[in-house]
C-alpha cells in the first residue's frame, strides 16, 4: 500500500491533538485512505452489489444516477417523502449541495450507504424492500471454506485448559474483524494469520478478564460489527463467557439495516446461529447453546438506528448510555466502531485511550484491527516502531488491539 498516511509527531502534536481536538479526517487529501475509499471502494461496491442480483431497470438507473453523483457530482438530500429525511438533514444537512470529498469521511460513507440502500429499493415499498444487497456476499462466506476450518478448529481448543481456551477465543474474535467484506473490495483477500505481519499494538487483555471475573451476575454488551467470519467467533466467545460464568447475560447490539457491506443485523445472527448448529462436533454443540440463550433470555439480541448514524459514541442517545451504563463492560467491534468511539479525527497516537473514552458511561474495550488512519493508545516506542516499519501499518489490516478503559 502506498497511501499516505498521517505523521504527526512531537510533543506540540500530543497537545494540540489532545486538547484542542484534532482534525476531522476528510476524504479530500489526494493519495489519502478515506479519498481511496470514496474514490475507489464505492463505485467498486456499487458495480458488485448491481452483478449479485438481477435488479430491473428502476434499480439500475438509480445505480447509476447514484454512481454518477459521488464520481461527478455533489451530495443530494434524501427525498423529501424518505422516512428518514428530517434525520439525515439533522446529521448535518450543510453538507448537501457540495462535493462528497469535503463532507468528513465518516459522514460520507455512512450517507453513501444509505444512498446505496435506496437505490435498491431497500426502503422502499416495492418488492425490493427489505432485501439485503450484500447478502449474496455474506452467504458465500458462510459456505466457504474459512469458516469451515475455523468451526473444525473448534474441537482442538474444546479440551485446552480454561484460560487458554479464552484468549484463543478472544484472539478468534479480534482477528475475525480482519475479514470483512468492504476492506476486501479494495485490499483483495488479506493475508491468513501470517505471523510475521500480525501484531497487536495494544494489548489490555489482563485488564478485560479482570473485569469479567468468573462467577459474577454481570451483563456484558457486545456491539457487533461484521456478519460472518467475524460474527461466528463473536458468538464462540460469547458462549465462552456465558458458559464459564464471566456473564449472566449477554447483549449483542446488531445494526438495523445494512450497513458498511458485512455488518451483521438480527438475519445475521440467525445464520450464524444456523450455521454453528448444523456443524459437527464442538461448534454444534456451542450453537446448540446459543439458540438456548437466546431462549432463556441469557443472550438478547438488539438494535437502535444510531447504530448506522454517522456521529461519535460522545453523542449517543439516553437510552443507549443507559444501556452502556448498566453493562460491566461494553465490547465494541471493529473499525468503524472504534472510528465512533474515540472520535474519527487524526489524534495523535499517543494520545490515552482512557482521555479519549472519558465520556463513555461504563467499562469499555475496543477489540479492532487497524483499517482507517485513527489510533489513540499507542505507547511512544510503539508507535516509533511502526513508523520506522515504513508499512501501511494504520490501514492494511494487518495490526490489531485490544484496548480497555475499566
Ligand atoms: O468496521 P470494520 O468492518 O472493521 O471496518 C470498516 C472498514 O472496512 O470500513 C472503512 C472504510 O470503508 C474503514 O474504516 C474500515 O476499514
Amino acid at each position: 500500500m502506498t497511501e499516505k498516511t498521517p505523521r504527526a509527531s512531537g510533543e506540540e502534536a500530543v497537545r494540540d491533538a489532545g486538547t484542542v481536538g484534532a482534525p476531522v479526517v476528510l476524504s479530500n487529501e489526494p493519495g489519502s485512505f478515506a479519498r481511496g475509499v470514496l474514490a475507489q471502494r464505492h463505485p467498486a461496491l456499487i458495480r458488485q452489489v448491481r452483478d449479485a442480483f438481477p435488479y430491473g431497470r428502476r434499480q439500475h438507473e438509480a445505480l447509476d444516477v447514484l454512481l454518477d453523483e459521488i464520481t461527478n457530482g455533489v451530495v443530494q438530500p434524501l427525498a423529501p417523502a424518505d422516512h428518514d429525511h428530517e434525520r439525515w438533514a439533522a446529521w448535518r444537512r450543510e453538507h448537501f449541495g457540495h462535493s462528497w470529498y469535503d463532507a468528513p469521511f465518516l459522514w460520507a460513507e455512512s450517507y453513501f450507504y444509505r444512498r446505496l440502500l435506496g437505490a435498491v429499493g431497500y426502503f422502499g415499498t416495492g418488492p425490493w424492500q427489505g432485501v439485503d444487497p450484500f447478502a449474496p456476499f455474506k452467504q458465500a462466506e458462510l459456505r466457504g471454506d474459512a469458516v469451515e476450518g475455523e468451526l473444525r478448529a473448534l474441537d482442538a481448543l474444546a479440551s485446552a485448559p480454561a484460560d487458554e481456551r479464552a484468549t484463543a477465543l478472544l484472539h478468534a474474535s479480534l482477528w475475525g474483524n480482519r475479514a470483512d467484506l468492504g476492506f476486501r473490495v479494495s485490499a483483495g483477500e488479506p493475508a491468513v494469520d501470517d505471523a510475521a505481519a500480525s501484531a497487536l499494538v495494544a494489548d489490555d487483555s489482563a485488564t478485560l478478564w479482570q473485569l469479567l471475573p468468573a462467577g459474577a451476575s454481570a451483563t456484558i454488551a457486545v456491539v457487533a460489527d461484521n456478519a460472518g467470519r467475524e460474527l461466528i467467533p463473536d458468538l464462540v466467545l460469547i458462549d465462552h463467557l456465558l458458559e464459564h460464568g464471566h456473564a449472566k447475560r449477554v447483549v449483542l447490539h446488531v445494526k438495523p439495516y445494512p450497513y458498511y457491506v458485512s455488518d451483521a443485523m438480527t438475519a445475521d445472527v440467525v445464520d450464524c446461529l444456523r450455521r454453528l448448529t448444523e456443524a459437527p462436533g464442538e461448534a454444534g454443540r456451542i450453537g446448540g447453546r446459543l439458540w438456548k440463550a437466546m431462549a432463556a433470555g441469557s443472550l438478547e439480541v438488539r438494535t437502535h438506528p444510531f447504530f448506522c448514524a454517522p456521529l461519535p459514541y460522545e453523542q449517543m442517545p439516553e437510552d443507549l448510555r443507559k444501556e452502556f451504563a448498566d453493562a460491566a463492560l461494553t465490547i465494541l467491534k471493529g473499525d468503524l466502531n472504534y472510528r465512533r468511539l474515540v472520535g474519527d479525527r487524526l489524534w495523535h497516537p499517543t494520545v490515552p485511550f482512557a482521555e479519549r473514552m472519558a465520556y463513555f458511561p461504563g467499562a469499555v474495550a475496543a477489540l479492532r484491527t487497524l483499517k482507517s488512519d485513527v489510533i489513540v493508545g499507542l505507547e511512544q516506542g510503539t508507535l516509533d516502531a511502526l513508523e520506522r516499519s515504513g508499512a501501511a501499518w494504520r490501514t492494511s489490516g494487518t495490526h490489531a488491539l485490544i484496548q480497555v478503559r475499566p
